[in-house]
């Protein structure tokens, strides 16, 4: 195989005596500034927003750069092998796309641009409940690559089965089910824009689509849109959840379960208990609590208290190739990434999510070979070092 990094940086220079003036950026500062210049103030710092001070994303930055690569030399790195086996299943790299809602807001292609651009790559596409277009549409666009479904356990039990059967039904491969949004979080640029998508009908697809949440409506959506998404509010998150209620999606899926939003090792134990088969440590981008543990913090905690009973992935901070060999080194299978993705989706629709995956999968191969390193599933903590 092709190292994935070379070709890049080739088909990149290769244009040096006539470079395309309109050319993307390479940047990820540059694509998130360039949705700046796109988009309105309101859907913009809802993607880019945080909860709070947004103490939380800058901890999670934080956290990525406190780590210190060690490089190895002389270890023959000709050929590096990105792929990870995830749930039976093997995947060319170890990055998946992190669910996002409303994508709408962002671009028209919305989410079946950025689902395509993940199956041209080979990336599994975590589709959120808060999808613009019903999951099955999401699914049919995605053809044969991998798909996950990301719920939101609703408060209405019967919505939460019937989305898991419509995601089993439509081709998905596994439930990632997030457990740290039961309710929005305080967002003070959202409430400065009085900005919330939902109230103006963005990503509400999945429910004005599903039997179990039309039972309760009095009139269809299209009659009184007003009436569905008050209903939508009052059923959208659960804040009353507990441990025990894991053994309900048990009960109504085969397809491996993955617990997103996992920080504190106690709960990663807990999961481990209830026989989940995988957690995501994250703090959801900084967007839920204001002052939380930057998810690479976190990590190496929760994957002591895990050690080889559940699949460990990670999220939050997620920027460049380096930052993926940091997780993977402390402990991680492999990692999503969410607002790069979502800069490329505003500035360039489809094109623009598969420019910036590419440009983050080769710059991880590179570094990868730099630090001596020919293989994902080898790396190991001792490539890093935690500054004080
Ligand atoms: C605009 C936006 C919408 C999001 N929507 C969801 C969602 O519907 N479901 C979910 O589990 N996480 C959602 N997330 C969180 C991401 O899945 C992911 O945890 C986070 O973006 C990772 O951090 P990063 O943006 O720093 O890469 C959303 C994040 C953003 C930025
Ligand atoms: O904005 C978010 O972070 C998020 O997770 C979300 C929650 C509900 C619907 C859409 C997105």
């Amino acid at each position: 195989m092709e190292n994935i990094g070379n070709n890049i940086q080739y088909q990149i220079y290769a244009t040096m005596q006539n470079p395309d003036p309109d050319r993307f950026p390479v940047i990820h500062e540059e694509w998130e500034n360039l949705a700046r210049k796109k988009l309105q103030d309101g859907p913009f710092y809802y993607i880019a927003g945080g909860a709070g001070s947004e103490k939380t994303m800058r901890a999670n930055l934080k956290a990525l750069s406190k780590q210190e690569i060690i490089p190895r030399m002389l270890r023959n790195v000709d050929q590096r092998d990105l792929s990870v086996n995830l749930f039976g299943q093997k995947y060319p790299f170890p990055i998946l796309q992190a669910p996002i809602g409303v994508q709408s807001i962002i671009h028209e292609e919305g989410d079946i641009g950025s689902a395509k651009a993940s199956a041209e790559m080979g990336v599994p596409y975590i589709a959120s409940s808060a999808s613009s277009v019903p999951m099955e549409k999401i699914a049919e666009a995605m053809g044969d690559a991998p798909c996950w479904f990301q719920l939101y356990w609703s408060r209405d039990s019967e919505i939460v089965a019937s989305f898991l059967s419509r995601a089993e039904k439509s081709g998905y491969s596994a439930i990632v089910v997030t457990l740290d949004t039961p309710m929005m979080a305080w967002r003070e640029k959202d409430l400065k824009n009085v900005y919330l998508p939902f109230l103006a009908g963005e990503g509400v697809a999945n429910y004005f689509t599903d039997p179990a949440f039309l039972t309760k409506l009095d009139k269809p959506p299209q009659e009184d849109p007003q009436a569905a998404i008050i209903h939508w509010t009052k059923i959208f998150g659960n804040t009353g959840l507990t441990w025990d209620d894991i053994d309900f999606l048990r009960e109504h899926t085969k397809l491996p379960i993955i617990l997103k939003g996992i920080l504190h090792p106690e709960d990663a134990k807990l999961a481990v208990k209830k026989g989940v088969d995988g957690i995501i440590v994250s703090n959801h981008g900084g967007r839920q609590v204001d002052g939380a543990i930057g998810a690479l913090d976190a990590l190496p905690d929760v994957a002591a208290a895990v050690g080889d009973k559940a699949t460990i992935l990670m999220d939050s901070g997620i920027r460049r190739g380096s930052d993926i060999l940091k997780a993977i080194a402390l402990g991680a299978e492999a990692v999503l990434v969410g607002r790069p993705l979502m800069y490329g989706l505003a500035v360039a629709g489809q094109r623009g999510v598969k420019e910036v995956m590419q440009n983050i999968l080769a710059d991880l191969d590179i570094t990868m070979g730099l630090a001596g390193q020919s293989s994902v599933s080898n790396l190991e903590a001792s490539l890093l070092r935690k500054m004080e």
